[in-house]
């Protein structure tokens, strides 16, 4: 498949962290102001930053090194505009970024300021229009044709917010971010979502908060299956979120639980390659899941830490398993019925697709 048609193909990118999406170039800027200051050994650090093909063993090490770099406001703000530039660049029309709001007290952030930062880095993109507040006036007039100035018409994309919960965190830190996540509603956060390492915590006690979220009418995805945990699966299943992340490690019987549901799925090719939750890339399930016609949407997961794009993920779709212009078309344009967003904008977005078939030669 032509990489330049990826590029250009509209797409939604529905999977993403916000820290695991940071340019290389940002990342390396960053670690460069920490040397001398005793915190991490810069060499081995530029070495794995300067290299493609990470091991595992090496995008865990930059996710620590991520934690310690983008502690304050400013540079949560900065990563937040660089991200949205750069999905956009490559012809996102709309992202579901999500981040876990995090509390440092050497800087005063708290969860709440941490979002408050996010939301400035949105507001502070000036390459692209970026429609981020629900029902206003932005989203009415987001594709209605701007004037082009010198020939180009400025890209829009679409942001929606999702606040992750770790793993790590307790009951009571969970509910927090719950309580946040539905006061920034009207800012463009439309959901929660699980993550962090597979490993630890215990899915019971996220339950309350995961249960408060839709109670109050936030969506939920969870990171289900990144490891073989067949109770927790189950009951993530039982639970019926509204998208699950991954569903890398399910049986046969969570299988049939999940094409019976209809619960879309996010897939990580590179993430889960890289990770080696799944063997290689031709034993994938999105086969499986794809002649099942179950709901799928391609996602990136951490572009910058798995040294992917959306385009590339797209890429890599079409030519592992063989899918022509017209699927991969129509795979983009399906994942508009998964949004956590309204009506409205999944209305905005069949727009999009509509009016650039014949271009894309579909
Ligand atoms: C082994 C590996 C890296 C797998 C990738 N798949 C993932 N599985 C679970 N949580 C994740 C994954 N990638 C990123 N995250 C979560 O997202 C965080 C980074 O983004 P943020 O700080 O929430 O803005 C990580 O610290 C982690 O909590
Ligand atoms: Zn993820």
């Amino acid at each position: 498949m032509n990489m330049e048609w990826c590029a250009s193909l509209p797409k939604l990118e529905l999977h993403a962290h916000l820290n695991g999406s940071i340019r290389d170039s940002t990342l390396l800027e960053l670690t460069k102001a920490f040397i001398g200051k005793g915190v991490i050994n810069f060499s081995e650090m530029e070495h794995i930053i300067r290299k493609y093909n990470r091991s595992l063993e090496e995008v865990f090490k930059l996710f620590d090194l991520i934690r310690i770099l983008t502690t304050d406001h400013s540079t949560v703000t900065r990563i937040t505009k660089e991200v949205i530039e750069d999905f956009a660049s490559e012809n996102v029309v709309y992202l579901e970024l999500r981040t876990t709001p995090k509390r440092n007290d050497s800087v005063e952030m708290s969860k709440r300021s941490y979002v408050e930062a996010v939301l400035k880095g949105l507001r502070s993109v000036t390459s692209v229009d970026v429609a981020f507040i629900p029902h206003c006036e932005d989203s009415d007039r987001i594709f209605t044709p701007l004037p082009a100035i010198n020939g180009h018409v400025r890209k829009r994309i679409f942001v929606r917010l999702l606040l992750s919960i770790d793993r790590r965190e307790t009951t009571e830190a969970a509910m927090e971010t719950v309580r946040l996540a539905l006061e920034m509603r009207q800012f463009g956060v439309v959901g929660i979502d699980l993550s962090g390492n597979p490993s630890i915590g215990d899915w019971t006690t996220y339950l309350p908060a995961l249960k408060f979220a839709r109670e109050q009418g936030l969506c939920v995805t969870l990171h289900c299956g990144e490891v073989p945990n067949s109770k927790e699966i189950k009951n993530m299943l039982d639970f019926r979120p509204q998208r699950i992340g991954h569903a890398c490690y399910l049986g046969d019987e969570h299988w049939r639980q999940l094409k019976s549901s209809k619960i879309p799925v996010e897939i990580c090719l590179t993430s889960n390659v890289r990770t080696m939750t799944v063997q290689s890339i031709d034993v994938h399930h999105f086969v499986d899941l794809y002649k099942a016609k179950h709901p799928l949407v391609l996602c990136t997961d951490d572009s910058g830490v798995f040294s992917t794009c959306l385009s590339k993920e797209y890429k890599i779709a079409a030519d592992s398993f063989g899918l022509g212009r017209r699927e991969m078309f129509e795979l983009s344009r399906n994942a508009v019925e998964y949004i956590f967003a309204d009506s409205r904008v999944k209305e905005d977005l069949r727009k999009v697709f509509n009016s650039v078939a014949k271009s894309m030669e579909v």
